[in-house]
């Protein structure tokens, strides 16, 4: 099970008498962040809800710091577990100091007055999620992404040895999305923190975490580092998408070509072949798409940068493996390029292990088909 510093064993999360989600092992080390992503209702949140204790488990054990989480008393746990769940708390007549200071409670005395070294630490918090301007500022009278940012606060300042976070960035807008998580992975990092959370965008998930969990149809579906998990093909399965492709090299979603892929003979009259590569393409390829207009594109390599949004958008593909470009692969594109009304070069120079493309780039010339290229 690792060193984690936390870790749930055979775990099963529900409610009543029905698990959501069971056989969940997984573990968060210290300094870690471990994402919990899948389809909506997969049991994320009852998952999270669970270990935080809002939940009886339905069976396994959760441990915390070689400790099971039963057996660790109610206001030591308030203290090495913070809990971001935005919906919980409505914050009425509170100021966003308030609320940050709540995260203190567990280190106060029954009157819950702060000492000078608990009003440091809610100054040192506001000042972490860049929130000290908020200070005074009604908690229901912000945005909902300045509320997660000062629940986040509140976290911090309980110093905690875990947190927890259902959808944390779901609010915010893609600059404090960023913004949120690099904070994130860098208070794990700084104070040690394990963090758990689910996490919507898978983009983000596959940037940020050091493990993910992916639950489906109430289990554990694969657990590893991001690039274990994010293997082609993988989140289509887990998402059971049909109607696009999860780019796991780029972190991307494409939408799917409107009939999928052709045959040459059935290749519409305007179609185009885009001589791309190096990442050069995606955005033709995007645009193309969006505008309904069929494309071929080649020669890439299997590793080349254009390829899995090629693979999701064009209607065909002429790709080769990593080496010398075969003959064969150079007669294909030529055939397509015939096949096509026009070729549009996103390229501004060729390298010189590029000399089939550049070439390709010739005959597009000779055959009048790069006229009026956009
Ligand atoms: N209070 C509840 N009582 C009974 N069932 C519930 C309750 N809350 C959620 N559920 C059910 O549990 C299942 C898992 O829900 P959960 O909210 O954990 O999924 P999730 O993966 O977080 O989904 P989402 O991505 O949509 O937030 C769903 O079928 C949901 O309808």
């Amino acid at each position: 099970m690792g060193n984690g510093c936390f870790y749930v064993d055979r775990l099963a999360a529900g409610y009543g008498k029905r698990p959501v989600a069971e056989g969940l092992s997984f573990h968060a080390g210290r300094g870690e962040i471990v994402t919990l992503i899948g389809p909506n209702g997969a049991g994320k949140s009852t998952i999270l809800k669970t270990i935080s204790g809002g939940l009886a488990p339905m069976g396994g054990e959760l441990v915390l710091d070689g400790v099971p989480m039963e057996r660790i008393p109610r206001k030591e746990r308030a203290r090495k577990l913070a809990v971001v769940f935005t919906e919980k708390l409505q914050g009425e007549l509170m100021t966003c100091r308030d609320v940050t200071a709540a995260g203190r409670y567990p280190y106060t005395g029954r009157l819950g007055l702060l000492s000078e070294k608990d009003q440091r630490a809610v100054d040192q918090a506001l000042e972490l999620v860049h929130g000290t301007d908020l200070g005074d500022r009604p908690f229901d009278r912000i945005s909902d992404g300045q509320r997660q940012r000062i629940m986040l606060a509140r976290a911090l300042c309980q110093e905690p040895e875990m947190i927890l976070l259902d959808e944390p960035t779901s609010h915010l807008d893609v600059k404090y999305k960023l913004e949120f998580l690099s904070l994130l992975r860098e208070m794990a990092r700084k104070k040690d923190l394990s963090v758990l959370m689910s996490l919507h965008e898978l983009d983000l998930a596959e940037r940020i975490s050091d493990r993910v969990v992916c639950i489906k149809d109430g289990r554990m579906d694969r657990c590893g580092t991001p690039e274990q998990v994010f293997t082609p093909g993988y989140v289509e399965g887990l998402f059971g998408m049909t109607a696009g492709k999860f780019d796991a090299a780029g972190g991307s979603v494409e939408f799917s070509v409107p009939g999928g892929a052709v045959k040459p003979e059935d290749l519409p009259e305007n179609a185009v072949f885009v001589i791309a590569g190096n990442g050069s393409g995606r955005q033709v390829f995007r645009k193309l798409q969006r505008e309904n207009v069929p494309f071929v594109t080649g020669i890439l390599f299997e590793n080349d940068l254009d390829l899995p949004a090629a693979e999701a958008l064009a209607a065909h593909v002429v790709k080769v493996p990593l080496g010398p470009v075969p003959e064969e692969a150079v007669r294909e594109a030529r055939a397509w390029i015939r096949r096509c009304q026009r070729v549009i070069c996103c390229r501004t120079g060729f390298g010189v292990w590029e000399k089939e493309n550049e070439d390709l780039f010739k005959y597009a010339e000779r055959s009048g088909k790069t006229a009026g290229e956009s």
